[in-house]
């Protein structure tokens, strides 16, 4: 079922939805970030929230229930915290959307609806995940209470993964100069702003900290003025993400004081891949995560190989239970 019809079988049954949960762990958290920060922007009515599912399980909010959707969202659709909470939601008459890569996974079983996503095909395939999720949220948005620029989101959603696959075909050097740059640092900060904030986030938690075993912490740009920035100092290890459209001045405002001090600043700046030539402005701060995490993961393998530790190495995951 395309994306569209999903939300419009769910409005066949019931006209007057008041809340969308956004639910996952790890990687697939961050993923949903976009779609709920952008409900959270444009809703005037709807309520949205954003769950890791553990949370959602031991604290579930009060107002889950058949005026609800609820999207849960695991790649390899095992998660056992976020299976459960679908079937929470589920029980609690809530309309459930399974977003994974896996459409025979355990996350299905209580879903009524599955969306499937692409992975290893290209690195474009491999934000397809948040793309979904995203279009999910405007859908929703454009069915219950209308979205003005939903045609320049559409046309967005049609040229985003090309602007990524040609964006990485060049980026390979400069992957690589980060790779070896940043191969013996202690730590490594991470921040963005606006819809993007969550990818710092998870290039944090999930390839640096899981995948890398590097000590890293992550904040949003805004943040950064508010406690992190007295941490600054020459050849201190920073990774920004700056992202065109509203929350710029943020990004700018910490690249500034970046500077000032000498740290060691690598930048991923959406406008560097122009991505404002593809995507219409009143839409561009919503495709900024999607860009900035397809390009992010070049960097993240090459840092893997300058380190000569494979991106699939863990210590605990998959070996223990826990
Ligand atoms: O997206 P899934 O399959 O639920 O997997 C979640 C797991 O994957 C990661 O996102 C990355 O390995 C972890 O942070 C998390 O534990």
């Amino acid at each position: 079922m395309e994306l569209n019809q999903i939300i419009r079988s769910i409005q066949s049954k019931q006209s007057e939805i008041s809340s969308v949960y956004f639910v996952g762990c790890g990687g697939s958290k961050a993923d949903l970030y976009p779609g709920f920060y952008f409900l959270r922007k444009n809703a005037k009515k709807l309520i949205a929230g954003h769950f890791t599912a553990n949370e959602f399980n031991y604290d579930t909010p009060a107002a889950v229930g058949e005026h609800s959707i609820v999207i849960t969202c695991s790649l390899g659709g095992t998660t056992p915290e976020t299976v459960k909470a679908t079937g929470l939601a589920k029980s609690l008459g809530a309309h459930t959307i399974a977003v994974t890569h896996d459409p025979q996974s355990p996350l299905t079983k209580d879903a009524d609806y599955v969306v499937t996503h692409g992975f290893h095909e290209s690195y474009s395939a491999k934000v397809s995940k948040p793309t979904k999720v995203l279009t999910l949220a405007v859908e929703i948005l454009n069915a219950f209470e209308g979205y003005n620029a939903y045609d320049h989101f559409i046309e967005g959603v049609g040229k985003i993964y090309d602007v990524i696959d040609e964006a990485t075909e060049l980026l390979l050097p400069q992957a690589k100069q980060f790779g070896e740059a940043y191969k013996d640092a202690p730590v490594i900060y991470v921040m963005g702003s606006g819809a993007t904030a969550e990818v710092a986030y998870s290039f944090s938690i999930c390839l640096l900290l899981e995948m890398q075993w590097i000590n890293s912490s992550s904040f949003n740009s805004g943040e950064f003025f508010h406690g992190p920035f007295e941490i600054v100092e020459k050849d201190k290890p920073f990774l920004l993400l700056m992202s065109e459209g509203s929350t710029r001045p943020m990004d700018s405002r910490a690249l500034e004081f970046l500077n000032r001090f000498d740290a060691k600043t690598t930048v991923i700046d959406a406008k560097d891949f122009a991505l404002l030539n593809y995507i219409a402005e009143d839409v561009v701060d919503y495709f900024n995560p999607i860009l900035i995490e397809g390009v992010l993961r070049i960097f993240a393998e090459q840092l893997a190989i300058a380190r000569n530790h494979p991106l699939s190495k863990r210590r605990y995951m998959w070996k223990l239970s826990y």
